[in-house]
């Protein structure tokens, strides 16, 4: 077994000293953590900390102007396409396609990974009794509610059986017992701990089901620990106090009004989970 494979079982995603700079400007400021496989890791910031850059380095899609990392083993600037092809990824936009029903979707997707035709059928049944698709399997994509859209996309995001879910505010815009459904099946979805999620969002409630906490701000990596962890640290038993400490504590007022108007408009789309 060489180093690689030792390694990839060990974390799923290890980063050190992560930097990306767009021209002058320093967008992720040498970041470095490591995520063990089998986790919800939330990685949460306010708007334009640095979320998005990380994971689209951590991805591969993005090559860090500095710093090093690997991702389920696999060296991030010398094998991206090997990561890229582990990963599954679901934003908050939903790719799907429209025109094509639950199955043609699902089958789309399917085929882009090269999934074998006669796997892929199986897969199809699998994922359609896990996230309770089958009662809309025939209707088409742009027809469906925003639930239905968001169990539709984390089929589409698992189908090859991904070993990295990237989960960016997979549940913006949906109600809250979708919200509460949604987390569930991801917690079911790593209970075997074959799966490492990341996961970004701006529902604090949420955050609090991850297994460690990440923040993020202004490209530099503040803190990471468990929620109870930091429940303790602060005394306080929701991480929406913990973040505005962490914020006052870094921020001048603009940077601590905008992580209000953050919450603000969480607060506008949502209920408690
Ligand atoms: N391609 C790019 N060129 C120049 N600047 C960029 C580019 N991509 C991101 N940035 C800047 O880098 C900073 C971090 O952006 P990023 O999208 O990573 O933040 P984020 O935490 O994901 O924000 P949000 O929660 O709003 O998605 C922002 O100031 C953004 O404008």
């Amino acid at each position: 077994m060489n180093k690689e494979e030792v390694n990839k079982d060990e974390y799923s995603i290890e980063i050190k000293g992560l930097t990306k700079k767009f021209d002058k400007y320093v967008a992720v400021d040498n970041l470095s953590f490591s995520i063990p496989k089998g986790v919800i890791f939330g990685f949460l910031g306010p708007n334009g900390s640095g979320k998005s850059t990380t994971i689209r380095m951590i991805c591969g899609v993005l090559t860090p102007t500095s710093g090093e990392g690997k991702v389920l083993g696999y060296d991030l600037k010398s094998n991206p396409e090997k990561i890229k092809s582990k990963i599954g990824y679901m934003s908050q936009k939903f790719s799907l396609y429209e025109d094509l029903t639950i199955e043609e979707n699902l089958t789309f997707y399917g085929e882009i990974y090269s999934i074998p035709k006669e796997r892929l059928k199986d897969r199809i049944e699998e994922i359609i009794v896990m996230l309770n698709l089958n009662e809309k399997r025939k209707v088409l994509s742009k027809n469906l509610s925003g639930g239905w859209k968001q169990r539709l996309a984390l089929g589409c995001a698992i189908i090859h059986k991904p070993e990295l879910l990237i989960l960016d505010e997979p549940t913006a815009g949906v109600d809250p017992v979708a919200r509460r459904e949604f987390w569930t099946t991801i917690k079911d979805l790593i209970k075997d701990g074959d799966i490492t999620v990341l996961a970004t969002t701006h529902y604090m409630d949420e955050a609090s089901v991850c297994d460690i906490i990440g923040f993020i701000f202004e490209g530099k990596l503040v803190t990471i620990d468990t929620p109870a962890n930091l429940y303790k640290k602060y005394n306080t038993d929701n991480l929406e106090d913990v973040f505005i400490i962490y914020v006052k504590e870094l921020s001048h007022k603009e940077v601590i009004s905008s992580f209000d108007q953050l919450k603000k408009d969480s607060g506008k789309k949502e209920g408690k989970l």
